[in-house]
């Protein structure tokens, strides 16, 4: 009796040790397979497809994450595997593409708009903005967003542009005949300032606390969801939430208090300008009115049922969208200008035709009447793609070239690989503006230069975009001359969302003599 008492307690704690252990087996396979458990359909789907070597659980990351920059990569993979290869980042397949005639297909589908399930851990940040809304919400707001860049407000546009730029001349003119320095210690500022005033009517310096604290936690954020997105241990969400939870919440927090501020101060003039509109659509005013501005079509979402964090979302993304791109694009173009003199000399004589030595300010009309600028603008688009890559999610079966995508893969449309097809630009690592030439461009297809993204979710400010840059391009440009010791060959690309040059964007400026290169040359 004794001895089966004694035994009894034990075999019910090993009973109860090996029962919870076997439970707990059970629930972390569980876990493990839907953390990383792949579809059979797309691992059959995947065989077909040639790409880099992968490890069954983690995937390529490695080969994508820590190898050489993201343009490199997308030529890398175009000589290895074509237009077709895939990657797998974790249990999500990734499959890119840049042949232009399945890029057709996927710009054109009305059932290729939505992004991808790895793209989550940014909707952390940009919630159901433009960049990372789900379809039905983005159809929406891009309805109600597209006026804000249509043509009829770019010329109020112009003049606030040429305003904040002659604010950046002012500056450099004390760096005339000085060091080298970083462009990009100035062009964030100058195109943050210029979407703040555009788009939001706020005179936000970007010295600003609030606007340093978001800026500081937005570039935060975006690394963050790179790293969730990209590195499969942190697919893991027990994993994710415990290293970066915290962290991201006091990052919302700081970036939610920028579009609450602007909220905040400009609610009666948003109300009045939409009263202003309704009258005008009911015929109830007869006088003309501006057009109606980006906050006042942002908050008008309200009417569509949602609640205010959707407005704050489309102010963030709008800040994003509009801050370092612009800023990349200008810096890009003066580094490439410093370094290709003649390049540079060849501007100026074109902007000399047109302006002479006046002073007076640049507008649209200008813009059309300066063809070499805009070889060398495009120029700049292609040899440094901003955006390089693009994702789209699959989500229902789609036929793209003769293969048919199951649902749930990723497609990776890239931008880059697409401008640095020897097909389209035979040297495509020198920087060329020739390869924009009326004839070139005519012998190629449409598609062989994408750098807004096509089709109905490419970039919303395209047009505004190349406006302003151009704008501010033609300011600078008549002011100064810009010079470097950088070469080529020094510029060193990151992975990022917007390209970035590691080693920075390091030039010289001397006062431009306003004359043009010739009378330079006949002068010596
Ligand atoms: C040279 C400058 C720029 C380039 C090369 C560029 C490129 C792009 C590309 C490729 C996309 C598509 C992204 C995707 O499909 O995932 C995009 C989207 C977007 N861009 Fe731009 N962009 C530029 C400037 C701007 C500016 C100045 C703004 C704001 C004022 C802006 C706002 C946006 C927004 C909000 C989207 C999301 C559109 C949507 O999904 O409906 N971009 N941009």
């Amino acid at each position: 009796m004794l001895i089966s008492q004694n035994w009894l307690p034990f075999s019910t704690t090993f009973a109860l040790y090996i029962s919870s252990l076997v439970i707990l087996i059970v629930v972390i396979r569980k876990y493990l397979v839907k953390t990383y458990g792949r579809d059979p359909r797309l691992v059959r789907f995947a065989e077909t497809i040639p790409g880099p070597p992968e490890s069954s659980v983690f995937g390529s990351y490695a080969d994508f994450v820590y190898g050489k920059d993201s343009l490199s990569k997308a030529t890398e993979y175009l000589e290895k595997y074509g237009h077709l290869y895939k990657l797998w980042f974790g249990k999500h397949l990734v499959v890119g593409l840049s042949k232009i005639e399945d890029l057709e297909v996927v710009f054109m589908s009305s059932k290729l708009l939505g992004k991808p399930e790895m793209f989550h851990p940014f909707h952390d940040f940009w919630g159901d903005g433009l960049f990372t809304a789900s379809t039905d919400v983005w159809k929406k707001n891009r309805k109600k967003l597209t006026p804000a860049f249509g043509n009829n407000r770019f010329g109020r546009y112009t003049i606030h542009i040429n305003d904040k730029t002659h604010q950046l001349v002012r500056v450099f003119e004390n760096l005339v005949d000085g060091a080298e320095f970083n462009l990009w210690s100035y062009l964030p500022h100058l195109s943050f300032d210029i979407i703040a005033k555009l788009m939001l009517n706020e005179e936000l310096g970007w010295g600003n606390t609030l606007a340093t604290k978001f800026h500081q936690s937005m570039a935060k954020g975006i690394q963050i969801g790179f790293e969730r997105m990209c590195l499969p241990w942190l697919h893991m969400k027990m994993i994710s939430d415990f290293y970066f939870k915290k962290h991201i919440n006091q990052l919302l927090t700081n970036i939610h208090e920028l579009p609450k501020k602007i909220l905040n101060d400009k609610l009666s003039e948003i109300s009045s300008e939409i009263i202003l509109h309704k009258a005008k659509a009911n015929e109830i005013l007869a006088q003309d009115i501006p057009p109606k501005s980006f906050l006042a079509s942002a908050y008008e979402l309200l009417d569509e049922g949602y609640d205010e964090k959707v407005v704050y979302d489309e102010i963030i993304n709008i800040i994003s969208g509009g801050t370092n791109t612009s800023a990349s694009m200008l810096s890009f173009f003066l580094l490439a200008v410093a370094i290709h003199q003649e390049i540079q000399d060849r501007i100026y004589d074109e902007l000399y035709q047109v302006f002479g030595d006046r002073d007076r300010d640049a507008d649209q009309d200008d813009i059309r009447r300066l063809p070499y600028l805009d070889q060398v603008f495009k120029e700049t688009l292609r040899r440094f793609t901003l955006v390089p890559f693009v994702m789209r999610g699959v989500q229902e079966d789609c036929k793209i070239g003769d293969r048919i995508f199951p649902a749930g893969t990723t497609i990776m449309v890239s931008l880059a690989g697409v401008h640095f097809n020897p097909r389209y630009y035979p040297d495509p690592w020198t920087f060329n503006p020739d390869n924009f030439t009326a004839d070139a461009v005519q012998s190629r297809p449409k598609l062989a230069f994408i750098p807004f993204s096509v089709g109905a979710r490419n970039c919303i400010a395209q047009n505004f975009a190349i406006m302003e840059i151009k704008l501010i391009l033609i300011a600078l440009l008549r002011n100064f001359s810009f010079h470097t010791t950088t070469t080529m060959e020094n510029i060193k690309l990151n992975m990022a969302f917007v390209i970035d040059n590691v080693n920075g964007y390091n030039v010289s400026v001397k006062r431009r003599i306003k004359k043009p290169s010739y009378f330079h040359a006949e002068t010596k």
